[in-house]
């Protein structure tokens, strides 16, 4: 990912942020959410968001007719128009590996502060142990901390930057995200087959050096969880995101016309969810939903984020098969939208609005 610029001054302050304990009553008010409150967490509704078969989604076998494939392409589409996500169930990896997932990232998090610091991230870069960068005074913390990893090219990889404790970390990260790369590749397939294009048009466009990485996100209990958020209000600026939420602690909140809603723990699924990118390139088909997490005043969370991305030098634009008189061309082709969605993100623009046209 690229190098971020982070003000001298800031690079400080931010190392001071991960010096302080973020469980205490007395909430520092770097923390306190803009515009007051967020409201009780049980109050928002539950999504109903759908829950997609991935064997369903290419192979007509013994088990899957064609009438069955149709239908769950058909729910796969609408729910990426719709809610711009959905659960995805049937992917083939082992409950047991998922476990071993959870558990080793809430292994890492348990671990020391001096432990964890070991893995640092460098205050000009994303990669590593922190907080998010901060950049500026206003901005508002997030009540969370995060493991940032690329994975993707290889030659990416920082691996003093992967933890050695737990022993396995690197290990069951490696077979992760393999399994995790092949649920994406067959994921681009469908996404082009619901919208009868060619099935590899999407893959095509992240080039030969397509970016993925992950991020391991815990949330400590607060004791104001409606003055805070886990993880404030973005959309990604991935082409595509899977996530593997925690298994007991909801917290993850969609928005959908302009209403936010809870996301359940389905047992074993992943949530899937459209990145700015492959909004762009299904020229606005599908959308890359505003999501944000809660925080939680009992319990701890974790969840493991993995983002697939075009790679920078390759120039993406909408799919010329999604543009026609009633659809003209929503977005113009660009490069590096990784870069385009920082800049943005500095000065507080919405990157997508910025690359309209
Ligand atoms: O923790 C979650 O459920 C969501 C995390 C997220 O949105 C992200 O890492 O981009
Ligand atoms: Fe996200």
């Amino acid at each position: 990912m690229d190098r971020i610029q982070e003000p001298s001054s800031l690079s400080s302050l931010s190392q001071n942020v991960q010096k302080l304990s973020i469980d205490t009553d007395d909430l520092p008010p770097r923390y306190i959410v803009k515009g007051g409150s967020v409201g009780p967490v049980e109050s928002f509704p539950l999504a109903q968001i759908p829950i997609v078969d991935l064997n369903l989604l290419l192979s007509v076998s013994l088990t899957c007719s064609g009438k069955e494939q149709e239908d769950e392409l058909e729910k796969l589409k609408s729910a990426l128009g719709e809610w711009g996500c959905f659960q995805a169930i049937g992917h083939g990896i082992p409950t047991s590996f998922l476990k071993k997932v959870r558990v080793m990232a809430k292994e890492f998090f348990a671990l020391p502060t001096e432990e964890k610091q070991k893995y640092a991230r460098d205050p000009a870069d994303i990669e590593g142990y922190g907080t998010d960068p901060i950049l500026s005074d206003e901005q508002v913390l997030d009540w969370s901390k995060r493991l940032f990893l690329n994975l993707l090219p290889l030659d990416s990889r920082k691996l003093k930057l992967w933890p050695e404790t737990p022993e396995e970390f690197r290990e069951v990260l490696d077979l992760f995200f393999k399994e995790v790369k092949s649920v994406i590749d067959l994921l681009q397939k469908a996404m082009a087959k619901s919208l009868d294009l060619e099935e590899n048009c999407f893959s095509k466009k992240y080039g030969d050096q397509a970016f993925m990485a992950t991020r391991f996100n815990h949330y400590p209990p607060c004791s104001r969880p409606d003055l805070v958020l886990g993880a404030k209000a973005h959309s990604d600026g991935s082409g595509i995101t899977v996530l593997l939420q925690d298994e007991e602690v909801e917290g993850l909140q969609v928005l959908k016309d302009d209403q936010w809603f809870r996301v359940p723990i389905v047992p074993d699924a992943f949530v899937v969810n459209v990145g700015d990118q492959m909004q762009i390139m299904s020229n606005g088909i599908f959308k890359s939903p505003l999501h944000r997490v809660t925080a939680n005043s009992q319990s701890e969370r974790i969840s493991v984020a993995v983002f697939y991305l075009p790679d920078t030098r390759t120039e993406i634009e909408p799919d010329e098969g999604l543009i026609s008189e009633e659809r003209p061309q929503m977005y113009r082709k660009l490069e590096n939208y990784a870069a385009i969605n920082f800049e943005c993100f500095q000065s507080g623009k919405i990157a997508l609005d910025t690359v309209r046209l």
